[in-house]
């Protein structure tokens, strides 16, 4: 039977750790910004984005939607930033993905400031992160290695295996994990023969999408397992890519889902916007 890692605990425990950070630097008055775009009405993202308001209000972090409407053009959005970015208000600037499928997605992320990308997606943001410069770090790959921290789970020397190879959770990290001394294999929806791969970790990171992709065949005794992924399955219950039941008596560690990665992903993400009041107060001081 496995340790259950539990994500919402977690979170909930670093959100009350970044609360007393905040008081701190409302003392020295300071007091971080996020500002958080919304184009369109995608529900995910609106409830994602009220989870974010949430947390935001929890921990003492002024917080903003802008909402814009699905029909508006790519350089409204992108003036829109630029404005965002010369605002000193605004520490943090995210634009919540995904976007309308008419807007350049990486282009409008290009746009934010390095200093501002409290998502860690920028390409700056990405090149630092690759070469183990101080950056802003990807939010959910940030969080998964918080939970693996927090659970006391080692990594170095270790097999992991990242099924998933998207810019915000399997490209960058897999960078994080070698960081910490990995070794990593990088799988993805189109690998064949997923399970003489997956066999061979000791910790598998799921982040593709697909019900039912892990089983316990999957898995080798006493794996560490992260399911990232958030799909809905035929009763339209909220489930990860890996059958819990069953690998749950197998791993000796696994994420749940919901209540797993999720809440790291927004915990991090107010990390990353008081790191960015904090930067902006040493820059004005200099
Ligand atoms: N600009 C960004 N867009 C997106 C990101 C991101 O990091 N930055 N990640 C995802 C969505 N996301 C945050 O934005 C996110 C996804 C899931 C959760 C979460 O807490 N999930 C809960 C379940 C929520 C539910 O019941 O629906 C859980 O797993 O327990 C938080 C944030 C894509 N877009």
């Amino acid at each position: 039977m496995a340790q259950l890692i539990n994500g919402k605990q977690i979170a909930s425990d670093i959100r009350q750790e970044l609360k007393e950070e905040v008081s701190q630097l409302q003392q020295q008055g300071i007091r971080p910004g996020l500002m958080v775009i919304f184009v369109g009405n995608n529900p995910a993202s609106q409830s994602y984005i009220r989870g974010k308001v949430r947390a935001a209000t929890e921990v003492g972090i002024a917080s903003e939607v802008l909402r814009m409407g699905e029909d508006i053009t790519e350089t409204q959005l992108l003036d829109r930033i630029e404005e965002l970015n010369q605002d000193e208000a605004v520490h943090g600037i995210l634009v919540q993905l995904p976007l309308p499928k008419h807007i350049d997605e990486l282009k409008v992320i290009e746009a934010i400031s390095p200093e501002k990308d409290v998502d860690g997606f920028t390409p700056i943001n990405v090149g630092k992160m690759m070469t183990g410069l101080n950056c802003y770090l990807p939010c959910t790959p940030f969080g998964i290695m918080q939970l693996l921290e927090r659970s006391n789970v080692t990594i170095d020397g270790k097999h992991v295996v990242v099924i998933g190879r998207s810019n915000i959770v399997g490209k960058p990290v897999s960078i994080l994990l070698q960081r910490a001394n990995a070794t990593v294999t990088m799988c993805h929806s189109r690998t064949p023969d997923l399970a003489t791969f997956t066999r061979q970790a000791d910790i598998i990171v799921s982040a593709v999408g697909r019900v039912g992709l892990i089983t316990a065949d999957h898995i080798k005794e006493d794996a560490v397992v992260i399911d990232v992924a958030m799909n809905r399955n035929e009763e339209g219950k909220l489930v990860g890519d890996v059958l819990f039941d069953e690998v749950f008596d197998k791993a000796s560690a696994i994420t749940p889902v919901p209540g797993g990665v999720g809440p790291m992903t927004i915990a991090m993400l107010m990390h990353n916007t008081i790191e960015a009041a904090k930067r902006a107060s040493e820059d004005s001081v200099e």
